[in-house]
Protein backbone atom coordinates (compact mmCIF):
# COMPACT_ATOMS: atom_id res chain seq x y z
CA UNK A 1 0.00 0.00 0.00
CA UNK A 2 2.00 3.75 -0.91
CA UNK A 3 1.70 5.54 2.37
CA UNK A 4 -0.48 7.67 1.31
CA UNK A 5 -3.25 5.94 0.51
CA UNK A 6 -5.92 5.24 3.17
CA UNK A 7 -6.15 1.94 4.75
CA UNK A 8 -10.18 2.18 3.81
CA UNK A 9 -9.62 2.51 0.36
CA UNK A 10 -7.41 -0.72 0.48
CA UNK A 11 -9.89 -4.40 -1.04
CA UNK A 12 -9.24 -5.68 2.20
CA UNK A 13 -11.03 -2.79 4.27
CA UNK A 14 -13.83 -3.31 1.52
CA UNK A 15 -14.27 -6.91 2.12
CA UNK A 16 -14.27 -6.30 5.61
CA UNK A 17 -17.12 -4.38 5.50
CA UNK A 18 -19.08 -6.97 3.31
CA UNK A 19 -17.88 -9.42 6.28
CA UNK A 20 -19.32 -7.55 9.13
CA UNK A 21 -22.83 -7.27 7.42
CA UNK A 22 -22.77 -11.40 7.10
CA UNK A 23 -21.25 -11.60 10.99
CA UNK A 24 -23.70 -9.18 12.24
CA UNK A 25 -26.69 -11.95 11.12
CA UNK A 26 -25.32 -14.45 13.27
CA UNK A 27 -25.84 -13.95 17.43
CA UNK A 28 -22.74 -14.71 19.58
CA UNK A 29 -24.94 -17.12 21.27
CA UNK A 30 -24.54 -19.23 17.91
CA UNK A 31 -20.72 -18.54 17.49
CA UNK A 32 -20.50 -19.85 21.24
CA UNK A 33 -22.06 -22.55 21.22
CA UNK A 34 -18.98 -23.76 18.14
CA UNK A 35 -16.35 -25.31 20.87
CA UNK A 36 -14.13 -25.92 18.04
CA UNK A 37 -14.22 -22.09 17.31
CA UNK A 38 -13.80 -20.93 21.02
CA UNK A 39 -10.97 -22.71 21.54
CA UNK A 40 -8.92 -21.20 18.84
CA UNK A 41 -9.95 -17.85 20.13
CA UNK A 42 -7.85 -18.65 23.22
CA UNK A 43 -4.71 -17.64 23.90
CA UNK A 44 -1.57 -17.90 26.53
CA UNK A 45 1.49 -16.15 27.08
CA UNK A 46 3.47 -16.44 30.42
CA UNK A 47 0.09 -17.19 32.29
CA UNK A 48 -1.72 -14.32 30.92
CA UNK A 49 -5.12 -16.30 29.22
CA UNK A 50 -6.51 -14.25 26.73
CA UNK A 51 -10.09 -15.75 25.62
CA UNK A 52 -12.13 -13.53 22.86
CA UNK A 53 -14.09 -15.88 22.09
CA UNK A 54 -17.28 -13.52 22.74
CA UNK A 55 -16.26 -11.12 20.03
CA UNK A 56 -18.64 -11.42 17.65
CA UNK A 57 -15.93 -12.67 14.92
CA UNK A 58 -15.39 -15.67 12.95
CA UNK A 59 -12.52 -17.77 11.98
CA UNK A 60 -12.98 -15.85 8.52
CA UNK A 61 -12.96 -12.41 10.41
CA UNK A 62 -9.60 -13.41 12.15
CA UNK A 63 -8.03 -14.08 9.26
CA UNK A 64 -9.62 -11.18 7.10
CA UNK A 65 -8.10 -9.22 10.27
CA UNK A 66 -4.54 -10.06 9.66
CA UNK A 67 -5.20 -9.73 5.49
CA UNK A 68 -5.72 -5.92 6.82
CA UNK A 69 -2.55 -6.11 8.98
CA UNK A 70 -0.59 -7.22 6.01
CA UNK A 71 -1.86 -4.50 3.77
CA UNK A 72 -1.63 -1.75 6.61
CA UNK A 73 2.02 -2.99 6.79
CA UNK A 74 1.65 -3.84 10.17
CA UNK A 75 4.99 -5.88 11.08
CA UNK A 76 6.74 -3.50 9.26
CA UNK A 77 5.24 -0.61 11.46
CA UNK A 78 6.13 -2.52 14.42
CA UNK A 79 9.68 -3.20 13.48
CA UNK A 80 10.09 0.62 12.77
CA UNK A 81 9.29 1.44 15.85
CA UNK A 82 11.51 -1.16 17.80
CA UNK A 83 14.10 0.03 14.82
CA UNK A 84 14.30 3.85 16.54
CA UNK A 85 12.69 5.59 13.25
CA UNK A 86 11.47 8.42 13.26
CA UNK A 87 7.71 6.95 13.21
CA UNK A 88 6.44 10.38 15.23
CA UNK A 89 6.67 12.20 11.68
CA UNK A 90 4.97 15.45 12.95
CA UNK A 91 7.57 15.94 15.72
CA UNK A 92 10.28 14.62 14.37
CA UNK A 93 11.09 11.55 16.65
CA UNK A 94 11.65 7.84 17.30
CA UNK A 95 9.27 6.08 19.84
CA UNK A 96 11.15 4.06 21.56
CA UNK A 97 9.17 3.70 25.28
CA UNK A 98 10.62 -0.33 24.95
CA UNK A 99 13.99 1.32 25.34
CA UNK A 100 13.32 2.22 28.54
CA UNK A 101 12.78 -1.53 30.10
CA UNK A 102 15.55 -3.20 27.77
CA UNK A 103 17.81 -5.51 29.41
CA UNK A 104 20.85 -3.88 30.46
CA UNK A 105 22.69 -5.69 27.13
CA UNK A 106 20.18 -4.98 24.78
CA UNK A 107 21.30 -2.84 21.97
CA UNK A 108 18.34 -0.30 20.57
CA UNK A 109 19.51 2.73 18.52
CA UNK A 110 18.14 6.47 17.82
CA UNK A 111 19.99 8.12 15.84
CA UNK A 112 22.24 5.91 15.19
CA UNK A 113 23.41 5.64 19.16
CA UNK A 114 22.32 2.46 21.06
CA UNK A 115 19.86 4.40 23.66
CA UNK A 116 19.85 1.36 26.33
CA UNK A 117 23.14 2.38 28.21
CA UNK A 118 22.33 6.23 28.83
CA UNK A 119 18.61 4.50 29.99
CA UNK A 120 20.28 2.03 32.75
CA UNK A 121 22.75 5.63 33.74
CA UNK A 122 19.41 7.05 35.19
CA UNK A 123 18.13 3.79 36.12
CA UNK A 124 21.40 3.06 38.44
CA UNK A 125 21.32 6.85 39.69
CA UNK A 126 17.53 6.16 40.61
CA UNK A 127 18.52 2.90 42.49
CA UNK A 128 21.49 5.06 44.26
CA UNK A 129 19.41 8.10 44.84
CA UNK A 130 16.39 5.74 46.08
CA UNK A 131 18.49 3.72 48.57
CA UNK A 132 19.60 7.25 49.72
CA UNK A 133 16.66 9.15 50.47
CA UNK A 134 15.22 5.12 52.13
CA UNK A 135 18.18 4.37 53.99
CA UNK A 136 18.10 7.73 56.00
CA UNK A 137 21.39 8.90 54.45
CA UNK A 138 19.94 11.93 52.15
CA UNK A 139 17.98 13.94 54.98
CA UNK A 140 16.15 17.01 54.93
CA UNK A 141 16.99 20.11 55.62
CA UNK A 142 16.17 20.48 59.44
CA UNK A 143 18.29 16.63 59.50
CA UNK A 144 15.34 14.55 59.50
CA UNK A 145 14.45 11.70 57.10
CA UNK A 146 12.53 12.15 54.22
CA UNK A 147 9.44 9.41 54.77
CA UNK A 148 7.44 11.09 52.57
CA UNK A 149 7.22 11.77 48.38
CA UNK A 150 4.80 14.50 46.80
CA UNK A 151 5.04 13.69 43.02
CA UNK A 152 4.31 16.78 41.27
CA UNK A 153 3.14 16.27 37.46
CA UNK A 154 0.11 16.13 35.17
CA UNK A 155 -1.37 13.60 31.84
CA UNK A 156 1.61 11.77 31.08
CA UNK A 157 3.96 12.50 34.07
CA UNK A 158 0.83 11.24 36.66
CA UNK A 159 -1.29 8.75 35.43
CA UNK A 160 0.88 5.77 34.40
CA UNK A 161 2.81 6.28 37.69
CA UNK A 162 -0.40 6.70 39.84
CA UNK A 163 -1.91 3.56 38.46
CA UNK A 164 1.24 1.22 39.10
CA UNK A 165 1.36 3.18 42.57
CA UNK A 166 -2.01 2.35 43.17
CA UNK A 167 -2.03 -1.34 41.94
CA UNK A 168 1.30 -2.19 43.87
CA UNK A 169 0.09 -0.52 47.36
CA UNK A 170 -1.81 -3.98 48.15
CA UNK A 171 1.04 -6.74 47.13
CA UNK A 172 2.53 -8.13 49.96
CA UNK A 173 6.04 -7.49 48.88
CA UNK A 174 5.47 -3.87 47.41
CA UNK A 175 3.75 -3.33 51.45
CA UNK A 176 6.49 -4.39 53.27
CA UNK A 177 9.06 -2.23 51.17
CA UNK A 178 6.96 0.42 51.87
CA UNK A 179 6.54 0.60 55.15
CA UNK A 180 6.83 3.71 57.28
CA UNK A 181 6.48 5.73 53.55
CA UNK A 182 4.12 7.80 51.71
CA UNK A 183 4.00 8.25 48.01
CA UNK A 184 1.29 11.32 46.52
CA UNK A 185 0.69 12.98 43.69
CA UNK A 186 -0.38 16.26 42.78
CA UNK A 187 -1.77 16.92 39.55
CA UNK A 188 -4.39 19.23 39.04
CA UNK A 189 -3.55 23.25 39.37
CA UNK A 190 -6.67 23.42 41.38
CA UNK A 191 -5.28 24.64 44.80
CA UNK A 192 -8.08 22.38 46.26
CA UNK A 193 -5.72 19.51 45.10
CA UNK A 194 -2.65 21.44 46.76
CA UNK A 195 -4.70 21.26 49.98
CA UNK A 196 -5.07 17.56 49.97
CA UNK A 197 -1.44 16.97 48.96
CA UNK A 198 -0.17 18.85 51.49
CA UNK A 199 -1.93 18.32 54.44
CA UNK A 200 -0.90 16.12 57.60
CA UNK A 201 2.67 16.17 55.37
CA UNK A 202 4.91 17.78 57.17
CA UNK A 203 7.81 19.63 55.09
CA UNK A 204 10.91 18.54 57.27
CA UNK A 205 10.06 15.20 56.07
CA UNK A 206 8.82 15.66 52.37
CA UNK A 207 10.32 15.34 49.23
CA UNK A 208 9.25 17.00 46.05
CA UNK A 209 9.70 15.52 42.60
CA UNK A 210 8.52 17.56 39.70
CA UNK A 211 7.69 15.16 37.19
CA UNK A 212 7.46 17.22 33.48
CA UNK A 213 9.11 16.22 30.07
CA UNK A 214 8.86 19.92 29.00
CA UNK A 215 8.96 21.86 31.99
CA UNK A 216 6.90 24.07 30.95
CA UNK A 217 3.41 22.72 31.69
CA UNK A 218 1.48 25.43 33.06
CA UNK A 219 -0.61 23.10 35.71
CA UNK A 220 2.43 21.39 36.67
CA UNK A 221 4.91 24.69 36.96
CA UNK A 222 2.36 26.55 38.73
CA UNK A 223 1.81 23.80 41.00
CA UNK A 224 5.86 23.00 41.42
CA UNK A 225 6.23 27.24 42.46
CA UNK A 226 3.45 26.90 45.05
CA UNK A 227 5.01 23.53 46.51
CA UNK A 228 8.55 25.83 46.59
CA UNK A 229 6.92 28.21 48.49
CA UNK A 230 5.83 25.78 50.81
CA UNK A 231 8.77 24.27 52.01
CA UNK A 232 10.98 27.82 51.89
CA UNK A 233 8.27 29.46 54.08
CA UNK A 234 8.54 26.43 56.35
CA UNK A 235 11.99 26.27 56.33
CA UNK A 236 13.71 28.76 53.97
CA UNK A 237 14.40 29.08 50.55
CA UNK A 238 17.95 26.96 50.94
CA UNK A 239 15.68 24.05 52.07
CA UNK A 240 14.88 23.55 48.42
CA UNK A 241 17.95 21.68 47.40
CA UNK A 242 17.43 18.50 49.52
CA UNK A 243 13.67 19.00 49.61
CA UNK A 244 12.89 19.03 45.74
CA UNK A 245 14.28 17.03 42.68
CA UNK A 246 13.22 16.92 39.46
CA UNK A 247 12.33 14.15 36.29
CA UNK A 248 12.67 16.19 32.58
CA UNK A 249 14.09 16.33 29.67
CA UNK A 250 14.43 19.90 30.02
CA UNK A 251 17.64 20.51 31.77
CA UNK A 252 17.88 23.95 31.55
CA UNK A 253 14.28 25.12 32.71
CA UNK A 254 14.82 22.76 35.60
CA UNK A 255 18.12 24.29 36.84
CA UNK A 256 16.44 27.95 36.15
CA UNK A 257 13.81 26.92 38.72
CA UNK A 258 16.42 26.65 41.06
CA UNK A 259 16.54 22.59 41.60
CA UNK A 260 20.20 21.13 41.57
CA UNK A 261 21.46 19.48 38.16
CA UNK A 262 22.80 17.04 40.19
CA UNK A 263 19.31 15.98 41.35
CA UNK A 264 17.49 15.51 37.94
CA UNK A 265 16.85 12.64 36.36
CA UNK A 266 16.70 12.80 32.70
CA UNK A 267 14.55 11.27 30.01
CA UNK A 268 14.72 12.00 26.17
CA UNK A 269 12.15 13.34 23.71
CA UNK A 270 11.53 9.80 21.88
CA UNK A 271 10.06 8.83 24.87
CA UNK A 272 5.98 10.36 24.72
CA UNK A 273 4.50 11.59 28.05
CA UNK A 274 1.71 8.75 28.05
CA UNK A 275 4.32 6.18 27.29
CA UNK A 276 7.00 7.20 30.07
CA UNK A 277 5.29 5.84 33.19
CA UNK A 278 8.84 3.21 32.68
CA UNK A 279 11.16 6.13 32.09
CA UNK A 280 12.50 8.20 35.69
CA UNK A 281 8.70 9.94 35.48
CA UNK A 282 7.30 6.63 37.30
CA UNK A 283 10.44 4.96 38.05
CA UNK A 284 11.80 7.63 40.46
CA UNK A 285 8.84 8.07 43.01
CA UNK A 286 7.68 4.40 42.68
CA UNK A 287 11.35 3.77 43.49
CA UNK A 288 11.24 5.89 46.53
CA UNK A 289 8.41 4.36 47.48
CA UNK A 290 8.80 0.41 46.76
CA UNK A 291 12.80 0.38 46.93
CA UNK A 292 14.16 -0.18 43.43
CA UNK A 293 13.88 -4.09 43.15
CA UNK A 294 10.31 -4.38 43.63
CA UNK A 295 10.11 -1.49 40.42
CA UNK A 296 12.75 -3.46 38.64
CA UNK A 297 10.23 -6.70 38.12
CA UNK A 298 7.64 -3.97 36.61
CA UNK A 299 10.20 -2.95 33.82
CA UNK A 300 10.69 -6.45 33.09
CA UNK A 301 7.08 -7.29 33.30
CA UNK A 302 6.90 -5.14 30.48
CA UNK A 303 9.79 -5.71 28.83
CA UNK A 304 8.62 -9.61 28.41
CA UNK A 305 5.51 -8.46 26.42
CA UNK A 306 7.74 -5.75 24.79
CA UNK A 307 10.04 -8.97 23.33
CA UNK A 308 6.32 -10.93 23.01
CA UNK A 309 4.65 -8.14 20.70
CA UNK A 310 8.18 -7.76 18.82
CA UNK A 311 8.57 -11.63 17.92
CA UNK A 312 5.56 -13.34 18.16
CA UNK A 313 3.51 -14.65 15.40
CA UNK A 314 0.52 -12.33 15.03
CA UNK A 315 -2.36 -15.54 15.49
CA UNK A 316 -0.68 -15.47 19.46
CA UNK A 317 0.34 -12.28 19.75
CA UNK A 318 -1.63 -10.91 22.49
CA UNK A 319 -1.37 -6.84 21.62
CA UNK A 320 -1.50 -7.46 18.79
CA UNK A 321 -4.92 -9.26 18.16
CA UNK A 322 -6.01 -6.91 20.86
CA UNK A 323 -5.92 -4.54 18.95
CA UNK A 324 -7.18 -5.93 15.50
CA UNK A 325 -10.52 -6.93 17.81
CA UNK A 326 -10.84 -2.67 18.64
CA UNK A 327 -10.03 -1.99 15.10
CA UNK A 328 -12.96 -4.79 14.55
CA UNK A 329 -15.07 -3.62 16.94
CA UNK A 330 -14.93 0.54 15.94
CA UNK A 331 -14.36 0.50 12.33
CA UNK A 332 -16.86 -2.45 11.08
CA UNK A 333 -19.40 -2.99 13.73
CA UNK A 334 -19.50 0.66 14.32
CA UNK A 335 -19.27 0.53 18.00
CA UNK A 336 -17.25 3.69 19.30
CA UNK A 337 -16.97 2.76 23.10
CA UNK A 338 -14.15 0.51 24.58
CA UNK A 339 -14.87 -0.79 28.37
CA UNK A 340 -12.19 -1.71 30.77
CA UNK A 341 -13.52 -3.80 33.62
CA UNK A 342 -11.24 -4.79 36.04
CA UNK A 343 -11.92 -7.54 38.58
CA UNK A 344 -9.85 -6.03 40.90
CA UNK A 345 -9.34 -3.08 43.03
CA UNK A 346 -5.88 -2.57 42.93
CA UNK A 347 -6.07 -1.62 38.83
CA UNK A 348 -8.55 1.16 40.23
CA UNK A 349 -6.65 3.80 38.20
CA UNK A 350 -6.11 1.37 35.08
CA UNK A 351 -9.22 2.98 33.19
CA UNK A 352 -7.90 6.16 33.58
CA UNK A 353 -4.29 5.59 32.39
CA UNK A 354 -5.14 3.78 29.54
CA UNK A 355 -7.84 6.53 28.60
CA UNK A 356 -5.04 8.93 27.99
CA UNK A 357 -3.06 6.46 26.69
CA UNK A 358 -5.60 5.72 24.23
CA UNK A 359 -7.43 8.78 23.63
CA UNK A 360 -4.53 10.79 23.25
CA UNK A 361 -2.66 8.45 21.03
CA UNK A 362 -5.64 7.78 18.64
CA UNK A 363 -7.85 10.45 18.81
CA UNK A 364 -6.72 11.65 15.87
CA UNK A 365 -8.54 13.22 12.08
CA UNK A 366 -6.24 13.00 9.55
CA UNK A 367 -3.89 10.03 8.32
CA UNK A 368 -0.32 10.38 9.33
CA UNK A 369 0.28 11.96 5.94
CA UNK A 370 -2.21 15.01 6.82
CA UNK A 371 -5.29 13.56 4.94
CA UNK A 372 -8.34 14.10 6.08
CA UNK A 373 -9.67 10.23 7.13
CA UNK A 374 -13.20 9.87 6.11
CA UNK A 375 -13.65 6.77 9.47
CA UNK A 376 -13.75 7.19 12.99
CA UNK A 377 -10.62 6.14 14.26
CA UNK A 378 -10.01 6.28 18.05
CA UNK A 379 -12.03 5.07 20.67
CA UNK A 380 -14.13 6.14 23.81
CA UNK A 381 -12.37 4.51 26.90
CA UNK A 382 -13.87 4.39 30.23
CA UNK A 383 -13.82 1.51 33.14
CA UNK A 384 -14.05 0.83 36.80
CA UNK A 385 -13.17 -2.04 38.61
CA UNK A 386 -16.05 -4.83 38.95
CA UNK A 387 -18.07 -5.12 40.81
CA UNK A 388 -18.22 -1.48 41.67
CA UNK A 389 -18.94 -0.94 37.99
CA UNK A 390 -22.02 -3.60 37.79
CA UNK A 391 -23.94 -1.20 40.30
CA UNK A 392 -23.34 1.65 38.06
CA UNK A 393 -23.20 1.71 34.66
CA UNK A 394 -23.72 -1.81 33.22
CA UNK A 395 -27.10 -1.57 33.35
CA UNK A 396 -26.47 0.27 30.00
CA UNK A 397 -23.93 -1.97 28.41
CA UNK A 398 -26.75 -4.90 29.47
CA UNK A 399 -29.65 -3.65 27.74
CA UNK A 400 -28.54 0.24 26.34
CA UNK A 401 -25.81 0.43 23.66
CA UNK A 402 -23.46 -1.68 22.73
CA UNK A 403 -19.94 -1.63 24.49
CA UNK A 404 -17.34 -4.32 23.77
CA UNK A 405 -15.75 -4.61 27.08
CA UNK A 406 -12.36 -5.61 28.79
CA UNK A 407 -12.80 -8.06 31.78
CA UNK A 408 -9.49 -8.80 33.57
CA UNK A 409 -9.62 -10.72 36.24
CA UNK A 410 -6.95 -12.18 38.46
CA UNK A 411 -6.19 -15.50 39.22
CA UNK A 412 -4.88 -15.24 43.00
CA UNK A 413 -5.67 -12.39 44.92
CA UNK A 414 -2.75 -9.90 47.03
CA UNK A 415 -5.19 -10.19 50.00
CA UNK A 416 -7.29 -13.47 50.41
CA UNK A 417 -9.92 -13.20 52.60
CA UNK A 418 -11.74 -16.28 54.02
CA UNK A 419 -14.81 -16.29 56.23
CA UNK A 420 -15.45 -19.33 57.90
CA UNK A 421 -19.49 -20.35 57.25
CA UNK A 422 -19.70 -18.30 53.80
CA UNK A 423 -20.36 -20.18 50.60
CA UNK A 424 -16.49 -19.06 48.67
CA UNK A 425 -13.99 -16.94 49.63
CA UNK A 426 -14.22 -12.76 49.38
CA UNK A 427 -11.89 -13.26 45.99
CA UNK A 428 -13.84 -16.09 45.05
CA UNK A 429 -17.31 -14.26 44.89
CA UNK A 430 -15.74 -11.11 43.31
CA UNK A 431 -14.57 -13.61 40.51
CA UNK A 432 -18.11 -15.16 40.47
CA UNK A 433 -18.95 -11.67 38.80
CA UNK A 434 -15.96 -11.65 36.68
CA UNK A 435 -16.94 -15.47 35.17
CA UNK A 436 -20.72 -14.40 35.04
CA UNK A 437 -20.95 -10.84 33.13
CA UNK A 438 -19.45 -12.04 29.80
CA UNK A 439 -21.83 -14.67 29.25
CA UNK A 440 -24.67 -12.56 30.30
CA UNK A 441 -23.83 -10.03 27.68
CA UNK A 442 -23.37 -12.73 25.02
CA UNK A 443 -26.50 -15.16 25.52
CA UNK A 444 -28.94 -12.32 27.15
CA UNK A 445 -32.68 -13.80 28.13
CA UNK A 446 -34.79 -14.15 25.44
CA UNK A 447 -38.65 -13.46 25.97
CA UNK A 448 -40.00 -17.36 25.80
CA UNK A 449 -37.15 -18.05 28.69
CA UNK A 450 -38.87 -15.28 30.58
CA UNK A 451 -42.54 -16.91 29.75
CA UNK A 452 -41.30 -19.88 30.94
CA UNK A 453 -40.50 -18.29 34.70
CA UNK A 454 -43.65 -16.65 34.45
CA UNK A 455 -42.98 -13.14 34.38
CA UNK A 456 -45.82 -11.27 33.74
CA UNK A 457 -45.99 -10.40 30.63
CA UNK A 458 -46.25 -6.10 31.14
CA UNK A 459 -42.78 -6.98 32.36
CA UNK A 460 -41.15 -9.30 29.44
CA UNK A 461 -39.71 -6.49 27.48
CA UNK A 462 -38.33 -4.60 30.54
CA UNK A 463 -36.64 -8.10 31.19
CA UNK A 464 -35.30 -9.10 28.14
CA UNK A 465 -32.06 -9.28 27.48
CA UNK A 466 -30.54 -9.25 23.70
CA UNK A 467 -27.89 -10.70 24.14
CA UNK A 468 -25.13 -10.36 21.34
CA UNK A 469 -22.86 -7.83 23.15
CA UNK A 470 -18.86 -8.67 22.60
CA UNK A 471 -16.46 -8.78 25.47
CA UNK A 472 -12.95 -10.36 25.66
CA UNK A 473 -11.43 -11.91 29.25
CA UNK A 474 -7.76 -11.11 30.38
CA UNK A 475 -6.80 -13.62 33.18
CA UNK A 476 -4.08 -12.51 35.19
CA UNK A 477 -1.89 -15.18 36.73
CA UNK A 478 -1.45 -12.11 40.22
CA UNK A 479 -1.12 -8.91 40.26
CA UNK A 480 2.55 -8.39 41.34
CA UNK A 481 4.79 -6.13 39.88
CA UNK A 482 5.94 -7.85 36.92
CA UNK A 483 2.30 -8.81 35.89
CA UNK A 484 1.42 -4.97 36.77
CA UNK A 485 4.30 -4.37 33.92
CA UNK A 486 2.65 -6.58 31.25
CA UNK A 487 -0.70 -5.38 31.75
CA UNK A 488 0.70 -2.31 31.19
CA UNK A 489 2.54 -3.07 27.95
CA UNK A 490 0.05 -4.94 26.54
CA UNK A 491 -2.22 -2.00 26.44
CA UNK A 492 0.55 0.06 25.04
CA UNK A 493 1.10 -1.71 22.28
CA UNK A 494 -2.41 -2.56 21.53
CA UNK A 495 -3.48 0.85 20.88
CA UNK A 496 0.04 1.49 19.00
CA UNK A 497 -1.28 -1.57 16.86
CA UNK A 498 -4.56 0.54 15.98
CA UNK A 499 -3.03 3.39 15.42
CA UNK A 500 -0.83 1.43 12.57
CA UNK A 501 -3.96 0.38 10.88
CA UNK A 502 -5.80 2.92 10.86
CA UNK A 503 -2.59 5.15 9.43
CA UNK A 504 -2.45 7.78 11.74
CA UNK A 505 0.47 8.92 14.40
CA UNK A 506 -0.85 7.29 17.91
CA UNK A 507 2.75 9.39 19.31
CA UNK A 508 1.79 13.09 18.76
CA UNK A 509 -1.11 15.31 20.49
CA UNK A 510 -1.84 18.66 18.77
CA UNK A 511 -5.26 18.42 19.79
CA UNK A 512 -4.18 19.21 23.27
CA UNK A 513 -3.22 22.73 22.19
CA UNK A 514 -5.57 24.64 21.33
CA UNK A 515 -7.37 24.80 24.74
CA UNK A 516 -4.07 25.77 25.88
CA UNK A 517 -3.45 28.78 24.21
CA UNK A 518 -7.00 29.89 24.43
CA UNK A 519 -6.84 29.74 28.36
CA UNK A 520 -3.26 31.60 27.91
CA UNK A 521 -5.47 34.45 26.83
CA UNK A 522 -8.09 34.46 29.53
CA UNK A 523 -4.90 34.38 32.27
CA UNK A 524 -3.99 37.95 30.83
CA UNK A 525 -7.48 38.91 30.76
CA UNK A 526 -7.59 37.95 34.41
CA UNK A 527 -4.85 39.80 35.50
CA UNK A 528 -5.51 42.69 32.95
CA UNK A 529 -8.57 43.16 34.90
CA UNK A 530 -7.97 42.16 38.39
CA UNK A 531 -4.55 44.72 38.53
CA UNK A 532 -5.72 47.71 36.28
CA UNK A 533 -9.33 47.23 36.18
CA UNK A 534 -9.65 46.70 32.52
CA UNK A 535 -12.99 45.55 30.95
CA UNK A 536 -13.30 42.06 29.18
CA UNK A 537 -12.41 42.35 25.45
CA UNK A 538 -11.48 40.17 22.50
CA UNK A 539 -13.95 37.34 23.58
CA UNK A 540 -17.23 36.58 22.18
CA UNK A 541 -20.76 37.61 23.48
CA UNK A 542 -20.76 33.94 26.08
CA UNK A 543 -17.21 34.38 27.43
CA UNK A 544 -17.66 38.05 27.72
CA UNK A 545 -20.37 37.36 30.13
CA UNK A 546 -19.27 34.68 31.82
CA UNK A 547 -15.85 36.26 32.69
CA UNK A 548 -17.63 39.33 34.26
CA UNK A 549 -19.65 37.63 36.34
CA UNK A 550 -16.59 35.57 37.46
CA UNK A 551 -14.61 38.76 38.25
CA UNK A 552 -17.55 41.08 39.78
CA UNK A 553 -18.15 38.29 41.90
CA UNK A 554 -14.86 37.59 43.08
CA UNK A 555 -13.38 40.76 43.52
CA UNK A 556 -12.20 40.10 47.37
CA UNK A 557 -9.11 38.37 45.32
CA UNK A 558 -6.19 40.97 46.37
CA UNK A 559 -4.38 42.33 43.25
CA UNK A 560 -1.05 42.04 44.38
CA UNK A 561 -1.37 38.21 45.15
CA UNK A 562 0.50 38.55 48.53
CA UNK A 563 1.36 34.65 49.08
CA UNK A 564 -1.42 32.50 50.84
CA UNK A 565 -1.16 28.67 51.21
CA UNK A 566 -4.16 26.46 51.99
CA UNK A 567 -5.63 26.59 55.16
CA UNK A 568 -6.16 23.26 56.11
O1 LIG B 1 5.28 16.11 31.14
P1 LIG B 1 4.75 17.43 30.67
O2 LIG B 1 5.63 18.06 29.65
O3 LIG B 1 4.50 18.35 31.83
O4 LIG B 1 3.38 17.19 29.92
C1 LIG B 1 2.27 16.66 30.59
C2 LIG B 1 1.21 16.16 29.66
O5 LIG B 1 0.71 17.20 28.84
C3 LIG B 1 0.40 16.72 27.55
O6 LIG B 1 1.33 17.24 26.66
C4 LIG B 1 -0.95 17.15 27.09
O7 LIG B 1 -1.97 16.82 27.94
C5 LIG B 1 0.54 15.21 27.67
O8 LIG B 1 0.81 14.58 26.50
C6 LIG B 1 1.63 15.11 28.67
O9 LIG B 1 1.70 13.83 29.23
Amino acid sequence: MASSTLICDTQQWKELKAHAEDVEKTHLRDLLSDDERSQSMVVEFDGILLDYSRQQATLETREKLFKLAEVASLKQKINQMYNGEYINSTENRSVLHVALRAPRDAVIQSDGNNVVPDVWNVLDKIQEFSERVRSGSWVGATGKELKDVVAVGIGGSFLGPLFVHTALQTDPEAIESARGRQLRFLANVDPIDVARNITGLNPETTLVVIVSKTFTTAETMLNARTLREWISNALGPLAVAKHMVAVSTNLTLVEEFGIDPNNVFAFWDWVGGRYSVCSAVGVLPLSLQYGFSVIEKFLKGASSIDQHMYSEPFERNLPVLLGMLSVWNVSFLGYPARAILPYSQALEKFAPHIQQVSMESNGKGVSIDGVPLPFEAGEIDFGEPGTNGQHSFYQLIHQGRVIPCDFIGVVKSQQPVYLSGEVVSNHDELMSNFFAQPDALAYGKTAEQLQKENVPPHLVPHKTFSGNRPSLSLLLPSLNAYNIGQLLAIYEHRVAVEGFIWGINSFDQWGVELGKSLASQVRKQLNASRTKGEPVQGFNFSTTAMLTRYLQASADVPADLPTRLPQI
